[in-house]
């Protein structure tokens, strides 16, 4: 349909039966984000910007939606919930946490809200390479680089001596 969009989900999970939780959560965003029609592997990666907690298991999801971008976040906050994360701190440790990294070619900027592409997602290894692996193609909507180049600047950078 026109009217559907391709959201990116990074799903993470650094707590708990870790694995199982994230199947539950794909299962979840199927039968109320929409379509889910890609997904990466499943990456264990030291946890990033609090380090002293158990490392995460993340994955990147496509998923064909017909919902709105703030339907979409207050449906995936609700999995977020049912699948038990209690939001103690906000780098802490997490039972299931998805993050919406990217919304078609829209740019949002709702603040603390909701910011679409995710702010940060060009910092974060943990983010784009599971996302390259399904979606390296797609173009950032501010940068208009592919998240495959996006990836490759970051590991040129982190290479840097
Ligand atoms: N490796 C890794 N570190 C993280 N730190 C936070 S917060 N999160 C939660 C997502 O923002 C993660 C994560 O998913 N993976």
């Amino acid at each position: 349909q026109l009217d559907s969009k391709n959201v990116y989900l990074l799903l993470g999970s650094n707590l708990g039966d870790r694995e199982k939780l994230l199947t539950d959560a794909i299962a979840q965003i199927g039968n109320r984000v929409g379509m889910v029609f890609a997904q990466s592997s499943v990456y264990e990666t030291a946890a990033w910007g609090k380090e002293d907690q158990p490392s995460f298991l993340n994955l990147a999801v496509g998923v064909e939606t017909l919902l709105s971008p703030l339907e979409v976040l207050r449906e995936i906050l609700k999995i977020e919930e049912e699948l038990g994360r209690i939001r103690k701190e906000k780098w802490g440790s997490r039972l299931i946490d998805i993050d919406l990294i990217l919304f078609g070619d829209m740019v949002i900027d709702l603040g603390s809200e909701l910011q679409v592409p995710h702010p940060q997602m060009q910092y974060r290894k943990f983010v784009l390479a599971p996302l390259a692996e399904i979606a390296g193609t797609v173009i950032h909507p501010v940068f208009g680089k592919t998240v495959s180049e996006i990836l490759g600047i970051l590991d040129d950078n982190l290479t840097v001596t």
